[in-house]
């Protein structure tokens, strides 16, 4: 069976979009690790950080379904979730496995509220109780990170320099540290600004990307918190801006550009289930 899918990309974090809702003129759509793993394979398959399935939602606009670059399904990616906004257009309720989000249309991109930010240790989750805003932690020249749940567990360390530091080095140790038991997106920030950060992130799953919607909303929110900036903060990525707004009780704001690239189709089977 032939499958439609768009290739899309939220500041270079690239995603394959594949719909499989009702008239999307695709059937139902089976993924599994294995497929997904092969279809975001760079040389052999189409190539992604991550492959995004549509799927109806009882409770939602539409289900989107996530699978990292390894296969690995998870809750949450800021960057895909503005490119679906956008490919949709309009006002749209999103169901993830890590909440209910809601994006607006922009010109060229979208603005999602991306839920809350969960501090508790174990809803991050950690394998034990410690303070996450200054944690008691530290791999080589990398120490005292805070960690946040933004749908997706991530822990962010503030440096001087976020561009000198060797993430493609110590992000896959701190990712399947024994600390992180679902592993953890780890991120690099330095503050800039009074109100910017400049994030690099390693993300779990898929390694070094262009950037992390993600990333960015668990930097700029763990920034206010220790009140290295003040809101709403500017969040420069390898591949650009994104704007995060946060306040505490609140919801995540994450607004910035989302691209299409190009349109194809795949047969299924050629990349088994
Ligand atoms: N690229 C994403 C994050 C994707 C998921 C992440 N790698 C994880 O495993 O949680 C983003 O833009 O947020």
């Amino acid at each position: 069976m032939s499958v439609a899918f768009r290739k899309m990309h939220g500041l270079g974090n690239d995603f394959i979009v594949i719909d499989a809702r009702p008239l999307s003129g695709n059937g139902p759509v089976a993924m599994s690790a294995a497929r997904a793993a092969a279809l975001a394979e760079r040389r052999t398959g189409i190539g992604c950080d991550q492959l995004i399935v549509l799927e109806p939602s009882t409770e939602a606009d539409v289900r989107m379904r996530i699978f990292n670059a390894d296969g690995s399904e998870v809750e949450a990616c800021g960057n895909a979730t503005r490119a679906v906004g956008m490919l949709l257009g309009g006002a749209q309720r999103i169901e993830t496995l890590g909440g209910m989000l809601a994006s607006t249309a922009t010109a060229g991109g979208a603005s999602v509220d991306m839920g809350p930010a969960r501090f508790g240790w174990d809803e991050i989750p950690l394998a034990y109780a410690m303070d996450t805003l200054h944690m008691p932690v530290g791999w080589e020249e990398l120490e005292n990170p805070a960690a946040v749940n933004v749908g997706n567990p991530h822990v962010v360390f503030f440096v001087p320099d976020a561009d000198a530091v060797d993430l493609a080095r110590l992000g896959p140790v701190i990712e399947t540290d024994p600390l992180f038991p679902e592993k953890v997106n780890v991120g690099v920030a330095s503050v800039t600004g009074p109100s910017h950060l400049r994030l690099s992130v390693w993300e779990r799953g898929v390694g070094l990307t262009r950037a992390c919607g993600t990333g960015a909303c668990a930097a700029a929110v763990l920034a206010l918190r220790r009140r290295l900036v003040t809101g709403p903060v500017r969040v420069e990525l390898p591949g650009g801006p994104l704007e995060i707004a946060w306040e505490p009780g609140g919801t995540i704001l994450m607004t910035g550009p989302a691209a299409f690239s190009f349109a194809g189709t795949f047969d299924e089977d050629d990349y088994p289930l």
